[in-house]
C-alpha cells in the first residue's frame, strides 16, 4: 500500500499541496483530476519519491521509499506525459526497454511491445508505441505503484483505449496500484474504481 500523509508542497513561497492524504491499494486504479496548475504533477512526483515534501510523508507499506540503488529499479515509478522526453532518441527500442535491468517479458507482451519494434528507435514509432515502450521500460517484478501522469493525452482516442486496457489489466493481475492522472473525467470513470480531485490553491 502507497500511503501518503499531511503533503505539503510550496515552490518558493507559493504553496501548491497542502495537507494532501492519500492511500494507493495493491491493483488499485485510481484516478487524480483537478485543474491546471492545481498540482497534479507535484503529487505524481512526491508520491515516486522524485521530490521530497516540505511536510507530511509517503510511505510504501509503511516504510520510507527506498533510495534509488544500481540494479535495485524504484518500486514506485512516474511516467511522464510525453514520451518522447522521457528517452533517448539515439537509442534503439530494445537498449530503451533494457536500461533498469533485464527487460519484463511479460509486461512487454501484455503492452503489446512487437520484437520487430527492437531495432528501431524512438522516431521510427507510433505515437502509441512509443507511449508503450516509455511505460514497459519502468516496469519491473518489483514494481508496486505506477503514477501514470496524462500519459495518454497525446493520443487519439483508439490508442488511448488500447493502452489503457492493456495497462490497467496488467496492473490488476500483478497487483501494481495505478495512479491516473488525468484532465478528463470520462477516462477517469471508465478505468478507475475511484476518482480524486485537487482544488487550485490562491496565490
Ligand atoms: N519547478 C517549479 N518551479 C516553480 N513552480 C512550479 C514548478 N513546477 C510546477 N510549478 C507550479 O506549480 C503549480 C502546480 O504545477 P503542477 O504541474 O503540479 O500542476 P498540474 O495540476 O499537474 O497542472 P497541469 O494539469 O497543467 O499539468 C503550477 O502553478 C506550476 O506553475
Amino acid at each position: 500500500m502507497l500511503t501518503a500523509r499531511g503533503l505539503r508542497h510550496a515552490y518558493d513561497t507559493r504553496t501548491v499541496l497542502d495537507g494532501i492524504d492519500l492511500a494507493l491499494a495493491p491493483g488499485e486504479v485510481l484516478g487524480l483530476g483537478g485543474p491546471s496548475g492545481s498540482g497534479k504533477s507535484t503529487l505524481g512526483q512526491l508520491l515516486a519519491g522524485r521530490m521530497t515534501p516540505q511536510a507530511g510523508r509517503v510511505r510504501l507499506d509503511g516504510a520510507a521509499l527506498p533510495a534509488p540503488a544500481p540494479g535495485r529499479p524504484a518500486p514506485v515509478q512516474y511516467a511522464p506525459q510525453t514520451a518522447e522526453l522521457a528517452v533517448d532518441p539515439r537509442w534503439s527500442v530494445a537498449r530503451i526497454l533494457s536500461n533498469g535491468g533485464p527487460p519484463d517479458g511479460a509486461a512487454l507482451s501484455a503492452l503489446g511491445i512487437q520484437p520487430g519494434w527492437h531495432d528501431r528507435r524512438p522516431s521510427e514509432l507510433s505515437g502509441g508505441e512509443l507511449a508503450r515502450v516509455s511505460l514497459a521500460r519502468l516496469i519491473h517484478p518489483g514494481l508496486r505503484a505506477l503514477i501514470c501522469d496524462e500519459i495518454t493525452a497525446q493520443l487519439d482516442a483508439l490508442e488511448q483505449a488500447a493502452l489503457l486496457d492493456r495497462l490497467t489489466g496488467l496492473a490488476r493481475r500483478r497487483g501494481i496500484g495505478l495512479l491516473l492522472i488525468s484532465h478528463s473525467a470520462g477516462l477517469r470513470a471508465r478505468y478507475c474504481t475511484r476518482s480524486l480531485t485537487l482544488v487550485a490553491r490562491g496565490g
